[in-house]
């Protein structure tokens, strides 16, 4: 059996590093392993413009470990007052990598996000035109449309009626959690992709549910049935380009987790990389896990795969820490409920 394993270093399409206290003591744990990510702008208030996106950047440039090697990729938080000029400015600078659709009201920090997508459609126009990529959560928010079914009504209602009004809109469905956009992404032929974490190749909604409610594994979109986890298995172990790593790791503290109305979010940074060696290697795919987590997502984004590499060494099984403290509060780290025998041991 294969007992070690050398990949490029992997990057993170989809990351929440939050802010101040936080912010430092998250960050280390991505930049462990991690050579760049997408940073979500869901903070409050939200990374809007680009002035507060180049703020942003340097508060993360100044949390860094000093021994550190990591590069964030900064994105616009899509508002209808957004203005177009602004996001072309900030990509023709290089500062954004893409900007990120939120539909008000669909997750953590989200209120300030689009409510007629009609809007937007003047800045979704001018990003077709310079290629700048659109990050989407993938939920409708209607209170009569079951939470399960919220991402495959928004392929249906908005997504896919977004994509034919403005061809060559380059987009990503962040965070796949159905078979059927698994199914959709595979239909197109280019300009479309989709992130997968780590968690929902993990989880299924029992996983939440049975024998008492598990306040650490719910997300949005909420995990689904397990033929969902299958697909989205599937599809990331498949070789496919269009499907890449984005952790969506999302720090909450525990008080606002282990409450009667907790937070969405699993922090999943300090050991996606083993978890993700587990299953693949399950899937008999192991060489296959390059691909998902360091080559697809660059080729997406038309970046070069980083030319460091991550090497994960097989073994007893990993320890890890269960918490990782922050001056906010400690924060769990997300159980995958199997021992991880995949180590980085460079
Ligand atoms: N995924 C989540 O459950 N939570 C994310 C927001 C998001 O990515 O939707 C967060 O910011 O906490
Ligand atoms: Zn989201
Ligand atoms: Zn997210």
């Amino acid at each position: 059996m294969t007992d070690t394993l050398t990949i490029a270093r992997p990057d993170d399409w989809h990351l929440h590093l939050r802010d101040g206290a936080m912010l430092r003591a998250v960050l280390p744990e991505t930049a462990r392993h991690f050579a760049r990510a997408i940073i979500m702008p869901n903070l409050v208030p939200p990374v809007v413009t680009g002035a507060q996106a180049a703020a942003y950047r340097d508060r993360i440039l100044s949390a860094l470990p000093a021994d550190a090697n990591f590069t964030p990729l900064m994105t616009l938080y899509l508002t209808e007052e957004t203005d177009a000029d602004d996001v072309a400015a900030a990509h023709e600078s290089g500062l954004i990598s893409a900007v990120k659709l939120y539909p008000a009201g669909a997750t953590t920090n989200s209120a300030s996000g689009v409510q007629v997508f009609d809007r937007v459609r003047g800045v979704f126009e001018r990003m077709a035109e310079i290629g700048l990529p659109l990050c989407v959560h993938g939920e409708v928010t209607e209170p009569e449309i079951d939470i399960f079914d919220r991402e495959a009504v928004f392929i249906d209602r908005v997504l896919d009626p977004i994509r034919r009004t403005t061809p060559g809109l380059r987009v990503v469905m962040e965070h796949i959690t159905t078979s059927d956009a698994v199914e959709y992404v595979q239909g197109v032929e280019s300009g479309l992709g989709a992130t997968i974490t780590t968690h929902h190749l993990v989880i299924n909604r029992n996983h939440i549910l049975v024998g008492g409610i598990r306040p650490h594994y719910y997300c949005l979109p909420v995990a689904k049935r397990e033929i969902h986890r299958q697909a989205l298995v599937a599809a990331a172990t498949s070789g496919d380009a269009r499907f890449f790593l984005g952790t969506d790791s999302a720090p909450h503290t525990d008080d606002n987790k282990e409450s009667a109305c907790g937070c969405a979010g699993c922090f999943t940074a300090p050991n996606t990389m083993s978890i993700l060696a587990e299953v693949f290697e399950r899937e008999n795919a192991l060489e296959r896990l390059e691909g998902f987590a360091s080559r697809h997502g660059p080729t997406f984004y038309g970046l070069p795969a980083n030319t460091e590499t991550l090497t994960l060494t097989r073994g007893a099984p990993v320890s890890y820490p269960s918490h990782i403290d922050s001056a906010e509060g400690s924060v769990t780290v997300f159980d995958p409920g199997f021992p991880l025998h995949w180590r980085v041991t460079t």
